[in-house]
């Protein structure tokens, strides 16, 4: 696995200058459905994010438009995600990556979106979730992008430019073997994670990352109760401290999720994160 790391620097654009702010009604890209209203092209989104008091700027919304068009083109190519559906997109990807904002500002008693300078780093970021919704919605985050897949990490390096986010950077590597590196380890006051391992595993991967008094967020579907379980004893053993395991309803979508939130309250011992693939082979019981 290559272990370069793939930096990115953008000058900040969290403040748009009034030519920056689309026209309402620019046409849209041919990738987004003719019957979508150019002046609302995001309705569930918009409404979803209102249910969380959360009002997207025209800014925001365009932004999230070529999130959505740049994930059709790329997955001709490349492997990113079954879901490319418009209305599916919205829902399953971009306010399902957002659910966990309210849990994270409640926790660190921030207003929402947060207006600290938060190290965030998205772990298995793949297509952008939950780093790069998380990262629109909250401009002041300073996010790290991380996969393990070369393709996957072209597509987030390019999408990181054409949305000009400020304070980005994307790394390629496994989560496992950065995790042991000065650079990474222990860094980060936020660090997220959504399909990518059992929470047994995903422990191990992401609280060496977090900074002590930093917390690890885990996106969850079914089955999740019974991985928590399997998980706490990782969690102890990793310096980690349940401060959430929490249902919850992602507008528009029937299906329940789960957040697991874990503050990292001890300093993670030097043997973890193992290598050679052994948190996924032998997770830590
Ligand atoms: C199923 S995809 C999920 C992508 C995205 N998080 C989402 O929710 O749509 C899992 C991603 O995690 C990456 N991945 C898996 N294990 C990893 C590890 N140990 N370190 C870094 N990336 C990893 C894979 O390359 C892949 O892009």
């Amino acid at each position: 696995m290559p272990e370069h790391d793939r930096m990115l620097h953008h000058p900040p654009q969290d403040s748009p200058s009034p030519q920056d702010q689309p026209e309402a009604t620019a046409p849209l890209p041919p990738e987004v459905p003719e019957d979508v209203d150019p002046a609302d092209p995001l309705p569930l989104l918009r409404e979803g994010c209102a249910r969380w008091g959360l009002t997207l700027s025209p800014r925001q919304i365009q932004q999230f438009v070529t999130h959505y068009v740049e994930l059709v083109r790329w997955n001709q190519r490349v492997n990113l995600t079954a879901i490319t559906d418009f209305e599916d997109v919205q829902v399953k990807h971009f306010l399902d990556s957002l659910a966990a904002l309210p849990l994270i500002c409640q926790e660190l008693e921030e207003p929402l979106p947060p207006t600290r300078p938060l190290h965030l780093v998205d772990v298995g970021s793949g297509a952008g979730f939950p780093g790069i919704p998380l990262k629109i919605v909250a401009p002041r985050l300073k996010l790290t992008l991380m996969d393990g897949t070369g393709k996957k990490v072209r597509f987030l390096e390019q999408l990181v430019a054409k949305l000009a986010l400020s304070n980005t950077q994307v790394v390629q590597g496994r989560a496992e073997e950065l995790g042991r590196q000065m650079a990474y380890r222990g860094q980060f006051d936020l660090v997220t994670a959504r399909a990518v391992a059992p929470l047994n595993t995903l422990v191990e991967y992401l609280l060496p990352l977090c900074r002590r008094g930093g917390l690890a967020i885990m996106y969850k579907g079914p089955g999740a109760a019974q991985e928590f379980m399997e998980a706490r004893r990782a969690i102890e053993i990793l310096g980690g401290d349940v401060v959430r395991f929490a249902p919850v309803q992602v507008p528009f979508l029937p299906e329940q999720r789960f957040i697991l939130l874990v503050k990292k309250v001890r300093h993670t011992p030097q043997q973890y994160p193992r290598g050679q693939g052994l948190p996924r082979k032998k997770p830590l019981t």
